[in-house]
C-alpha cells in the first residue's frame, strides 16, 4: 500500500505528478499576467517624426510658397515656421502639379494625419499650403472645406484663413450660424442662366451647419473638393456617428455608396476641353487630420475612410523624449539620433499621441476638498497670477466658483459658458488678451484649439477625467513657444490616478507647488464672509431676482 506523504507538509509540486500510484494533479505557479500588446497598422505604428529639436526654418526658404503668402507671414510678425509648419508645408506643396484640381501625378493623394502639441502652429500648417495650391484658380468652386468641431473654434480657424486672403481673389465663408440660414445661402451659390455658380473657394464649418447646407442649398457642390481638413480630429471622430462625413463623401465622390473603394477612385470627371481631360488626369482629394490628442484606436480611424494615410507626430514618449536627451548632441548627430530613436521605437507603441509643450511647467497641489477656492484665492492674491485660465468639471462649479472669486473682491474675474452669445464671449476673450481680465473660469467649452493671447497660467480646479481634456485644457498656456504654467488642484485620494494619467503624455517626473499653511490661513476670515453670502445669492439667481 502505498502511503501518501502529508503534502501540506512539504514544497507544493507544479503541475500533476505521481505520488506512488496516484496521480495529484499539484498547483500551477501564477505567471504574472502579460501585457497584450495592441497591434496597430504600419501607418500608426511608424509615423513620420516632427523634428522639434531642429533649427528653425525662415519663412523665405521655403521658395515653394507663394510669395504673396510669404509676405503676409512677414506682416503678421511670422519671421520663422515652426516644425509641424516645416514638416507639413513641404508634403501636401510636394504633390500639387501646378493645376488647382490635380495632384502632380495624376494619381490619387494619400491622406495626412498630424499629432502635434497644442499651439505648435497646426492651423498655419494647413491654411497656407492650401492657399498656395488655390492661389490659380480661375473659376470659384468649393474647393477646401474645413470641419470643427464647435463655433468658437471655426470662427477662430475663419479669421486666419481670411487674413491671409486679403488681396487675393480667394474667397472664404464662416458656416458657424451667426447669419440666418437663407442669408447665408445667398452668400454661397448664385443661380445664372448657365447654372449654379459658387461664390466661394473655402468653407469652414460645423458639421451640423454643414449637412444642412449639403441637404438644402440648391447648387452647394462639393465635388471639385480638394481639401478636407478635419481639425481637432479626434473630437470630429465623436461626431462621425452624426454621419456628417457619410453625407460629405456621397457629394464629394457623387457616388450613393460612399463606402465602395472602387467608386472613390474612380473621381475621374475631369472637365471637359480642360489639359488634363487630354491627360487622363483624376482630380484629385485629400484629407488632412490636425490634432494634438489623435486616437490611435485603428477602428476609430477606419470611420474616416482615409486613403493611405501617412501620420507625422512629434516623439514624446518618456523613453524617447528627445528634447531632453538631444540638448547635448551636436547638430550633426541630431538628425541620425532622430531617425536611431524612431527604429527604437517598440513594435506597436504610437509615440505621437499625447503631447505637452515643452515650455509648459506643470505643477500640482494637494489640499481638502473644501479648500480649493483657497487654493484659487492664493493664486490671485498670495502670489499675484494674472492672465489666468480656470478650468472646473461643470457649469455649475464654474459659477460658484465665480461667485466666490468675485465676493472676495479685488480681481476682475469672468464666467465663460456656452449660455453666453458668440458676441459676449469673444468680448470676454478680447478683454483676457488686452489684459483688462485678471482670471476666466470656464467649464470645457473653452478647453480645445482656442488661442487666446497672453494666457500665463492655467488653473485646473478639477481633475480632468481623461488624458486628453488634462493635454487641451493646460494647452491654453505654453502656446507657440512661449513659456506658461498649468498648476492642478487635487485632492489627496486623487493624486495617483493623476500621476497615472499624466505618465500617458510621457511625464514622469511630478513637481507640486508647495504652499506654507499661513497662507491660506491668511485669506480665511474674508473668504468666510463670501462663504457666508453665498447661498443667498444663489437663491436670489434662482427666483430670477439677481444676476451677478
Ligand atoms: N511660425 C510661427 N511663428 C510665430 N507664431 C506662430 C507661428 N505659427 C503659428 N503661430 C502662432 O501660434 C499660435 C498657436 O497656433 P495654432 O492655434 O495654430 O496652434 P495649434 O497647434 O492649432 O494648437 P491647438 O492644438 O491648441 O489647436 C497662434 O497664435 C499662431 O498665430
Amino acid at each position: 500500500m502505498p502511503v501518501v506523504s502529508d503534502i501540506s507538509s512539504k514544497q507544493v509540486k507544479e503541475g500533476p505528478h505521481l505520488v506512488g500510484n496516484f496521480t495529484v494533479l499539484g498547483e500551477f505557479k501564477l505567471e504574472p499576467e502579460k501585457k497584450v500588446k495592441q497591434y496597430l497598422p504600419e501607418w500608426l505604428a511608424k509615423p513620420g517624426i516632427i523634428k522639434t529639436d531642429l533649427e528653425k526654418t525662415p519663412v523665405e526658404d521655403l521658395d515653394m510658397l507663394h510669395p504673396c503668402l510669404v509676405e503676409k507671414l512677414k506682416e503678421n510678425n511670422i519671421s520663422h515656421f515652426f516644425p509641424v509648419q516645416t514638416s507639413i508645408l513641404p508634403l501636401i506643396l510636394k504633390d500639387c502639379g501646378g493645376q488647382v484640381g490635380f495632384s502632380r501625378t495624376g494619381s490619387p493623394l494619400r491622406d495626412v494625419c498630424v499629432s502635434a502639441p497644442t499651439g505648435s502652429g497646426k492651423t498655419l500648417a494647413y491654411v497656407l499650403p492650401i492657399l498656395h495650391i488655390l492661389l490659380p484658380r480661375n473659376v470659384c468652386r468649393i474647393r477646401a472645406l474645413v470641419v470643427l468641431p464647435v463655433r468658437d473654434l471655426a470662427l477662430q480657424v475663419f479669421k486666419v484663413f481670411e487674413n491671409y486672403c486679403q488681396g487675393t481673389q480667394l474667397k472664404v465663408k464662416l458656416l458657424g450660424g451667426q447669419q440666418a440660414f437663407e442669408e447665408e445661402q445667398q452668400t454661397l451659390v448664385v443661380e445664372k442662366m448657365a447654372g449654379y455658380l459658387s461664390l466661394v473657394d473655402i468653407i469652414v464649418a460645423t458639421p451640423g451647419r454643414l449637412v444642412d447646407h449639403i441637404n438644402k442649398t440648391p447648387g452647394f457642390d462639393l465635388s471639385r473638393l480638394r481639401f478636407l481638413v478635419i481639425d481637432e480630429a479626434d473630437r470630429m471622430m465623436d461626431n462621425i456617428k452624426q454621419n456628417w462625413l457619410q453625407v460629405v463623401e456621397k457629394h464629394v465622390f457623387k457616388v450613393h455608396n460612399p463606402d465602395d473603394p472602387v467608386k472613390r477612385l474612380d473621381r475621374t470627371r475631369t472637365p471637359e476641353g480642360t489639359q488634363a481631360s487630354c491627360d487622363g488626369k483624376k482630380l484629385a482629394f485629400q484629407k488632412l487630420l490636425f490634432s494634438a490628442t489623435l486616437s490611435q484606436d485603428p477602428e476609430i480611424l477606419q470611420q474616416l475612410k482615409l486613403f493611405q494615410p501617412q501620420l507625422f507626430t512629434t516623439l514624446v514618449s518618456s523613453k524617447h523624449t528627445q528634447n531632453k536627451e538631444t540638448k547635448d548632441v551636436s547638430s550633426k548627430k541630431k538628425e541620425k539620433h532622430v531617425k536611431d530613436k524612431q527604429s527604437d521605437l517598440e513594435e506597436g507603441e504610437f509615440v505621437g499621441k499625447y503631447s505637452t509643450p515643452s515650455t509648459l511647467k506643470q505643477l500640482h497641489v494637494e489640499c481638502k476638498a473644501m479648500d480649493k477656492p483657497l487654493i484659487v484665492l492664493h493664486c490671485l492674491h498670495n502670489l499675484q497670477y494674472r492672465q489666468i485660465l480656470c478650468f472646473t468639471n461643470s457649469v455649475e462649479s464654474t459659477h460658484r466658483l465665480y461667485l466666490l472669486i468675485k465676493l472676495y473682491g479685488d480681481v476682475e474675474v469672468r464666467e465663460f459658458s456656452s449660455a453666453l452669445t458668440v458676441a459676449a464671449r469673444e468680448k470676454i476673450l478680447q478683454e483676457f488678451a488686452q489684459g483688462k481680465v485678471d482670471m476666466v473660469i470656464c467649464s470645457d467649452a473653452m478647453a480645445r484649439g482656442i488661442d487666446i493671447d497672453n494666457v500665463q497660467y492655467v488653473i485646473l480646479y478639477d481633475r480632468p477625467l481623461h488624458i486628453q481634456n488634462y493635454i487641451h485644457r493646460v494647452g491654453r498656456t505654453a502656446r507657440a513657444g512661449k513659456t506658461g504654467t498649468a498648476i492642478t488642484i487635487l485632492e489627496k485620494r486623487e493624486v495617483c490616478t493623476y500621476k497615472a494619467m499624466l505618465r500617458e503624455s510621457g511625464k514622469d517626473k511630478f513637481k507640486k507647488l508647495k504652499i506654507k499653511p499661513n497662507k491660506l490661513f491668511s485669506l480665511k476670515p474674508r473668504y468666510n464672509d463670501s462663504l457666508r453670502k453665498l447661498p443667498m445669492i444663489l437663491k436670489e439667481e434662482k427666483r430670477g431676482k439677481r444676476t451677478y
